[in-house]
């Protein structure tokens, strides 16, 4: 499996996405600063993946700093000077509330350790350093767990149980997390009991997460797949041959009534499965259920640059998989048009069959609706 993130106490580097398929090369992140660039510039990008970087950059920053012998001594000072770190990286990307709900969580911690009687800075810095470390491992537990139900909901509403196909959307796999992947988890947990006959993954323009990213997971862990374009997806569904089971996407943030923001194009691959009688499925850790946002009208899409519509990014020869390849960016479309460009959109939970968690796939009551906070509210839910 592919690793995004690598961590060893106090350093910290990730696999950059902007030079993936072409050339596979790690960097470093020593401060939050650099974490908040890496996000903002989607050198690594996922929902997950985003929150973890953000605390482990600012691990990695604290690390240092221990080291130089320049952190405060005093608990409120560098409690202050976490949280205000905190404030910062969670304004790099705002749709996935994962990242939000890691900085709320780690800034609760802090707090309550600088509170102690016998707190000290370093003890502050220690009790951060902590749970930002556990989240990485948390996480690859979780996309299994979640990988594992998400195929055994797929193979029970499966006709014939040992023959699935899935069509995915976006990377979701191991380059957005910290291993293994939530949709793609479900797709690898498929192929590992062996049900799976193909995954179809989605070219998902502009940014091509699913070309670059997910068609390179695939070949790379031998997972049997095929890339269709993104206004393929209909002839594919409509396709009887291809006979799909299921659609498995991941979420950037799922509100309390299960409308869900994912990448751009969820949203019509939803409705495309809903009119096919095709299952639609959202996989999400329980940090991506933001039981604090209602709707998805509560949602803020993040908007982004128009030169990721009117341009592309490849190898300058076209062949290179070694490093020393040149990217270049050529324009594709006609200069001077105007661009719309949200990164994200939401589907309406009505569309939606069931959310993959690592706790088990929760459905609409019987009244037709989801009930998250009836499912999650308890020391999960956030604020
Ligand atoms: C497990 S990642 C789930 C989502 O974050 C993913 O589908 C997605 O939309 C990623 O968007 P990106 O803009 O590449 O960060």
């Amino acid at each position: 499996m592919l690793q995004a993130i690598k961590y060893n106490d106090g350093s910290l580097e990730i696999l950059d996405q902007l030079q993936l398929p072409f050339v596979q090369k790690y960097i470093a992140i020593r401060s939050a600063e650099d974490g908040w660039h890496a996000i903002k510039d989607m050198k690594v990008r996922g929902a997950p993946a985003i929150a973890i970087v953000a605390m482990l950059a600012l691990s990695s920053e604290l690390h240092s700093l221990r080291v130089a012998k320049t952190l405060p001594e005093a608990p409120e000072e560098a409690r202050t000077l976490i949280v205000s770190k905190l404030d910062y990286l969670v304004t790099s990307r705002p749709t996935a509330v994962n990242l939000s709900d890691a900085a709320h969580k780690l800034e609760a911690i802090v707090t309550n350790k600088a509170k102690e009687a016998a707190a000290t800075g370093l003890g502050v810095v220690a009790a951060f350093v902590e749970a930002a470390e556990h989240m990485l491992g948390q996480d690859l537990d979780d996309n299994q767990r979640i990988g594992h139900h998400g195929a055994e909901w797929i193979m029970a509403h499966a006709t014939e149980t040992g023959n699935v196909a899935v069509l995915t959307h976006c990377n979701t796999g191991s380059l957005a997390t910290s291993g293994y992947g939530t949709a793609l988890g479900v797709i690898r947990s498929l192929k590992s009991k062996d049900v799976l006959r193909r995954a179809y993954c989605t070219e998902t323009r502009p940014y091509n997460q699913g070309s670059r990213l997910t068609a390179f997971e695939l070949v790379h862990d031998e997972i049997p797949a095929t890339l269709i374009t993104d206004s393929m997806a209909g002839a594919l569904l409509a396709d009887t041959s291809v006979g799909l089971n299921a659609i498995v996407v991941g979420a950037d943030r799922v509100a309390a009534n299960g409308d869900t923001a994912n990448k751009i194009g969820t949203y019509g691959l939803a409705v495309l499965a809903k009119h096919h009688g095709v299952k639609f499925l959202v996989a999400a850790p329980r940090t991506t259920i933001d039981l604090a946002t209602k709707s998805g009208k509560d949602i803020v899409i993040e908007q982004r640059s128009s030169s990721e519509v009117t341009s592309i990014k490849g190898p300058r020869d076209g062949t290179g998989t070694t490093d020393g390849v040149i990217l270049e960016t050529v324009q594709i479309a006609a200069p001077g048009i105007s661009v719309w460009n949200p990164a994200f959109d939401i589907t309406p939970a009505v569309l939606i069959d069931g959310i993959i968690t690592e706790v088990g796939v929760v459905e609409k009551g019987s009244d037709g609706h989801f009930h998250m906070a009836d499912v999650f509210n308890d020391s999960t839910s956030r604020r």
